[in-house]
């Protein structure tokens, strides 16, 4: 066989891109049954822990519980799942095995429901997914969540898979950013993107003097959420179109200076240790955000008057979306969706920026801002920076199918 000339590949290569931009087509997310309000989970986490007698630190949980913005969660882990654990309340204990044991089951379980729901909107058949992005910090297994995932969604054992662990809460922005390139650069991809997290990695028994296990039990939820993404979305049938919901426009990643200690976590034999500087992560966003967002929008000549955008920021704490409203002196509204999700959900790490997109498109009316941005935060201190533009037909508040004119500022 002969070689084609350089010039032919260049042509080979343009033709296989496609137009672009990559967008959003779906979005299903899903949460284990078990359902905590924050009001009880004091009582819950003391009693099952057997730290009743704590009671000083139980007060102060009990505070510090009512100051982070969440009022209801969802946890995987019972008390009936503790009993069968016991070792899971002794520090010291090796428990590592047993609780990656219970992720490598209710993981890909979790995933592929939201997955589910992701397909079944955008109204495809799951073997049309070319590529898979997957993302956990709840996990550390080969193969992964990404392979479990074949079989139970269907998928074709050709389809694309890039796994994703211990990215924190960064994932799901990280993933979606992944997503966006492979569409991209391959016409005719649907990259089926794939969060899932389980905390029973980080559950751990009440201690003096560790305040950083208040906050992982008081916090972090559990959930999954899925994104179907392509770059040219197209009417299929007369009854099946897709519909391009959110257009991801740009996505960049910083890491702020001097900030690599302020969220440590890693594996140990009694699951995630670390440590979160919870009083500097807030303050560390807020001297940056406006960079990393001036840094995504001005390229785009799109003016930074931040209260024209909608927002889908990563609510890690109300303390951290407080502090990003006083800096970018957002209007009340602006992060509703974000607060929202915090409040019914808990921190669901890199899961949380979806279910906030999928809680921004329901509340997209008529005259909602076209321009958006996505911002999460995690480890490195790292920041994730999207430009999102909502697709609307010309003159309605719909989503538009590809065909009609999407309307582009
Ligand atoms: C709720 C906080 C912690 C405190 O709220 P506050 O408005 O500053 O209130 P206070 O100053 O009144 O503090 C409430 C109580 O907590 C105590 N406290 C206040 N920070 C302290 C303190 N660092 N020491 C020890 N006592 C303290 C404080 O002394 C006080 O105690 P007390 O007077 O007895 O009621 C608030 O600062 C806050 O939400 N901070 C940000 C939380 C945060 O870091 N969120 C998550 C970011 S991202 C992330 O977590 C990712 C994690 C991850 C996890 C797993 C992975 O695998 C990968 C990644």
């Amino acid at each position: 066989m002969g070689s084609a000339p350089a010039a032919n590949v260049r042509e080979i290569c343009r033709a296989r891109r496609a137009d672009g931009p990559a967008a959003v087509l779906a979005i299903g997310t899903a949460n284990p049954a078990n359902c905590v309000l924050q009001d009880d989970f004091p009582d819950f986490y003391f009693r099952a822990t057997k730290s009743d007698h704590l009671t000083g630190l139980k007060d102060k949980f009990r505070r510090v519980c009512q100051k982070l913005g969440v009022q209801k969660r969802y946890l995987h882990h019972t008390e009936e799942l503790l009993g069968a654990h016991p070792e899971f309340l002794d520090l010291h204990a090796p428990s590592l095995d047993a609780r990656l044991d219970i992720a490598k089951a209710a993981v890909p379980e979790l995933a592929a429901e939201a997955s589910r729901r992701a397909i079944a909107e955008w109204g495809r058949p799951a073997a049309d997914i070319t590529h898979l992005v997957v993302t956990t910090n709840s996990g550390a297994h080969i193969p992964g969540v990404d392979f479990q995932l074949v079989p139970l969604l269907g998928l074709r054992p050709t389809v694309r898979r890039t796994m994703l662990y211990l990215n924190g809460c960064f994932a799901g922005a990280a993933a979606l950013r992944v997503a966006k390139d492979l569409a991209e650069n391959n016409r005719g991809a649907r990259v089926l993107v794939v969060c899932a997290e389980l905390t029973v990695l980080l559950f751990n028994r009440p201690e003096e003097g560790c305040f950083q296990t208040l906050i992982n039990q008081g916090l972090f939820g559990d959930g999954a959420g899925a994104v179907v993404v392509s770059a040219d979305p197209v009417i299929t049938t007369p009854a099946v179109r897709e519909h391009p919901l959110f257009e991801i426009v740009s996505a960049a990643q910083t890491i702020i200076p001097e900030s690599e200690d302020v969220i440590a976590m890693h594996l140990t034999k009694g699951g995630y240790g670390g440590n979160i500087s919870t009083r500097q992560v807030p303050v560390l966003i807020g001297d940056n955000i406006e960079r990393c967002l001036l840094d995504a929008f001005e390229p785009l000549g799109i003016g930074a008057e931040w209260n024209d955008l909608f927002w889908d920021v990563h609510p890690g704490s109300s303390a951290i979306l407080d502090q990003v409203d006083a800096v970018l002196q957002l209007k009340p509204e602006k992060l509703a969706a974000s607060r929202r999700v915090l409040s019914e959900y808990g921190n669901m790490f890199g899961v949380t920026v979806i279910f906030v997109l999928d809680e921004l498109r329901r509340r997209m009316e008529k005259g909602a801002p076209e321009w958006g941005a996505m911002v999460a935060f995690g480890p490195g201190l790292t920041v994730e920076t999207m430009v999102l533009h909502r697709c609307v037909a010309q003159g309605t508040g719909a989503a538009a199918p590809s065909e009609d004119k999407l309307t582009v500022a």
